[in-house]
């Protein structure tokens, strides 16, 4: 399987490479070719196995650079009881007959981010001491990317790790899970700005070749084609998990921010998993909603984003978002480009009223809504209340949206994207009592933090790795 980018440059890469270099040189995202198809026979085989082995069956299709033994070795060690706490790995919580939510953050960090973020951290290892590498990783957070990275790379021979936060902005939890952590291959930036700052410096540091190779930046945000590609597991364990035959079709509701969760049920989709609808809910910073339901795709400046109660998904840029268009396109990086030239001149395309924009529903099932500060409190309350479950704040704007768009008949999965220990702060306000905190999580605030504050200015930020690399 080869690689190519969004923006032309069809250079064949392999699996391996394009998982070292994050961001295509011509500033495009990766994509395979074309999506492997998953025949009636494998889904039949595939729905009985363990999640390592299902990881396995689906990764190998893109990796096929990586013998299979070793793949199968590195799915065995990354998807085990011990990291996730469960032997289900992602166990599927039915609330009523056809309303499940599956539940994805089990991991060490309290967020579905770590469903990926765990296998990054060892196909990287065992990528980096194959090719006798070192790998300098350049992250942006809004909240969950961040920790999820730290925990799965601190300690790791030949790794460190910088990861750019808005400062200010996370919420409590979040913020101290990644700044309590002291391992010296981890630095924390905090960034006065928004997320979306965050991420466009990762964009212009990876864009400066010289500086790229010359320090060895890697990625860990979805713009990594691997972080997507370990996603579209857990839409495969979800279908298996709410359905009894492969002649059922189901709908996945998606909280999204950075469209790569989705991105990845696109792509389970595309390789033929049966999937009705794909449902994107966003909270008040709501540009793909806006796309979703008109057409005109308008990005947001930092002063019009929004800091919600869903911290996490306060995006206004989302970078996988092009993955989708360029499939949408027919793949025709020439449009890709052009359309991201206006976007990048004008601050928005549109494509209302094309046919293209008929297709998004039609022929790849995409529908979508918003949710708001009120509508999550109101969703916490009334999940509590009826079914006795309490939910975090960005998993309730899924289960909003999911509830609107319900079809009879169709199940209907809302993928769960952190524990609401996560934002205590907004579940007292909606319960009036903290929510619960998994063992071995208590006193994470009062612990001593480690964190530099700077500017949003992507030389700066270059400064500070140079001189913590010595490279
Ligand atoms: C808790 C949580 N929910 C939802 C999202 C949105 O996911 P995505 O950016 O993949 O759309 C994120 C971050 O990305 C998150 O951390
Ligand atoms: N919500 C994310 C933002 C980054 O998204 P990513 O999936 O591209 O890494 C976060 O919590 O950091």
């Amino acid at each position: 399987m080869q690689y190519l980018s969004t923006r032309g440059d069809a250079t064949p890469k392999s699996f391996s490479e394009i998982l070292l270099a994050g961001l295509a040189p011509d500033g495009g995202l990766y994509l395979p070719q074309q999506y492997p198809q998953v025949t009636k026979a494998e889904l039949a085989a595939w729905r009985g196995l363990p999640y390592a082995e299902l990881a396995f069956e689906i990764i190998r299709k893109f990796a096929t650079d990586i013998p299979p033994a070793d793949l199968r070795a590195i799915t065995a060690r990354t998807y085990t009881e011990q990291v996730y706490r469960t032997p289900a790995i992602t166990p599927l919580k039915t609330l009523e007959p056809g309303l499940h939510i599956l539940e994805l953050s089990n991991g060490p960090t309290l967020a579905f981010k770590d469903m990926a973020m765990q296998l990054l951290g060892n196909l990287f290892e065992y990528v980096l001491t194959r090719a006798g590498q070192e790998l300098n990783i350049l992250g942006a957070t809004s909240g969950d990317t961040g920790s999820s990275a730290e925990y799965a790379m601190r300690g790791k021979h030949g790794i460190r790790v910088f990861m750019l936060s808005p400062y200010g902005k996370m919420s409590a939890f979040q913020t101290a899970q990644m700044f309590s952590l002291q391992d010296p291959n981890i630095f924390n930036l905090a960034v006065r700005g928004v997320f979306d700052d965050c991420q466009d410096i990762v964009k212009a540091v990876s864009n400066d070749h010289a500086f790229k190779a010359r320090q060895k930046i890697g990625t860990v945000n979805s713009i990594n084609w691997a972080r997507v590609v370990a996603q579209v597991v857990y839409y495969f364990r979800g279908y298996f998990a709410a359905t009894r035959s492969d002649d059922e079709v189901v709908s996945f509701a998606v909280p999204s921010g950075n469209f790569g969760n989705i991105c990845a049920g696109h792509i389970a989709r595309q390789m033929g998993l049966p999937i009705r609808r794909l449902v994107l809910a966003t909270n008040e910073n709501d540009v793909l909603d806006e796309f979703f339901r008109t057409g005109v795709y308008r990005v947001r400046a930092s002063a019009e984003t929004f800091h919600t109660s869903s911290p996490s998904m306060d995006i206004s840029k989302a970078s996988n978002f092009e993955r989708f268009i360029f499939d949408l396109c027919g793949r025709d990086a020439a449009q890709v480009r052009a359309l991201w030239q206006q976007l990048e001149r004008e601050g928005s395309f549109s494509l209302a009223g094309t046919p293209l924009f008929a297709e998004v529903g039609t022929r790849y099932g995409f529908v979508s809504g918003r949710s708001t500060h009120a509508d999550r409190l109101d969703t916490i309350r009334t999940t509590e209340a009826q079914y006795g479950v309490i939910i975090d704040t960005h998993t309730a704007d899924g289960l909003k949206v999911a509830l609107e768009q319900r079809e009879a008949g169709v199940p209907m999965i809302v993928l769960e994207t952190a524990l609401p220990a996560k934002f205590e702060e907004t579940l007292v306000e909606a319960l009036g009592r903290k929510p619960p905190r998994p063992q071995g999580y208590a006193d994470l605030e009062t612990l001593p933090q480690r964190f530099e504050v700077m500017d949003a200015d992507a030389e700066q930020i270059k400064r500070f790795i140079a001189a913590h690399t010595g490279l």
